[in-house]
C-alpha cells in the first residue's frame, strides 16, 4: 500500500446546461447513472482509502439508489458552488488520506489509470497535479464588449480536467480562505503552490451540454459496457 488516497466526487450540481430535468450525475448512460460510473472508476484506482460523494440537497435518496451496492462510499450534502461542494467533502475525509483527488461526477468516464497518474505526480513532490490536454482551437482574450485584446500562445495552454490531485495540506490551505475558483488547482496556485500538468485523457470529457452526452453515449457503447 502506498500513500493513502482520499477521493471527493463532486456531484451536487443541477445540470442546468444539460437540461435533463434532474441533477446531471443521475443521468443514465449505458445503464448506469453518471455518478455510479465515476465512483466505480475511482474505486478501481490504487490506494483509495476513503471516498465521499457530494450530492445536491433534497436528492439524498436518489443518490443512495444510484450508488446502491457499492461499499465504502459516504454521502455528504453539497453547497451553492462547486468550490463549496469540494470543501464540504474535504471536511469529512478520513484523516488517513494524505493525498486528495477531487473529481467531477460529470467526468464519469475518466479511467482509473488517470487517477493513478495524478496521485503519483503528487506523491512525487508536487503540491497539486492536474490532467491537461493541448488546445486545438486558437484562443482569444476579449474585453467586456467582446473586442479581442490578446491571442495567447496556444502552445503554452492546456484544457484541464479532473481528477485533480493535491497534498492534503495544500488543498486544506487553499480552501481555508473561503475563496472560490472554477477549479481547486487555481486556489493552490494563488497560494504559491506548485501545480504540475500530467497528460489528460479524452475519456475524461465533462458532460456539460446535450452534445457532450451524445459523445459519451457513443464512447460508452463502443467500449462494450
Ligand atoms: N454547487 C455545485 C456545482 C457543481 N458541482 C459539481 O461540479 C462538477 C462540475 O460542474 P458543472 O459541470 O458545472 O455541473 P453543474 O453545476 O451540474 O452544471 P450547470 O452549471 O450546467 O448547472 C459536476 O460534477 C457538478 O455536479 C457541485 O458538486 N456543486
Ligand atoms: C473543474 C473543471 O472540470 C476543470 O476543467 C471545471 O473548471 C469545472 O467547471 P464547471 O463550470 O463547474 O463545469
Amino acid at each position: 500500500m502506498g500513500v493513502a488516497v482520499g477521493v471527493v466526487v463532486v456531484a451536487a450540481g443541477l445540470g442546468t446546461r444539460l437540461g435533463a430535468g434532474m441533477p446531471k450525475a443521475l443521468v443514465t448512460v449505458c445503464g448506469e447513472p453518471l455518478v455510479r460510473h465515476a465512483v466505480r472508476r475511482a474505486l478501481a484506482a490504487r490506494d483509495v482509502a476513503d471516498l465521499v460523494v457530494v450530492f445536491p440537497p433534497m436528492h439524498r435518496e436518489d443518490f443512495e439508489a444510484a450508488l446502491a451496492g457499492i461499499d465504502g462510499v459516504r454521502l455528504v450534502e453539497g453547497g451553492a458552488e462547486r468550490t463549496d461542494s469540494v470543501a464540504a467533502g474535504l471536511r469529512t475525509l478520513s484523516p488517513d488520506a494524505q493525498v486528495v483527488l477531487v473529481h467531477d461526477a460529470a467526468r464519469a468516464f475518466a479511467p482509473a489509470a488517470l487517477f493513478d497518474t495524478v496521485a503519483a505526480a503528487v506523491t512525487a513532490g508536487a503540491d497539486a497535479a492536474v490532467p491537461g490536454i493541448p488546445l486545438v482551437d486558437t484562443v482569444k482574450q476579449v474585453d467586456a464588449s467582446g473586442v479581442v485584446v490578446a491571442t495567447p500562445n496556444r502552445a503554452s495552454l492546456r484544457a484541464v480536467q479532473t481528477p485533480q490531485g493535491f497534498t492534503r495540506e495544500a488543498l486544506e490551505r487553499a480552501h481555508a480562505g473561503g475563496r472560490h475558483a472554477t477549479d481547486d488547482a487555481a486556489l493552490v496556485e494563488a497560494d504559491g503552490g506548485r501545480v504540475v500538468v500530467v497528460d489528460g485523457n479524452p475519456a475524461a470529457l465533462k458532460v456539460t451540454t446535450p452534445a457532450d452526452l451524445d459523445i459519451i453515449q457513443r464512447l460508452c457503447s463502443r467500449s462494450g459496457e
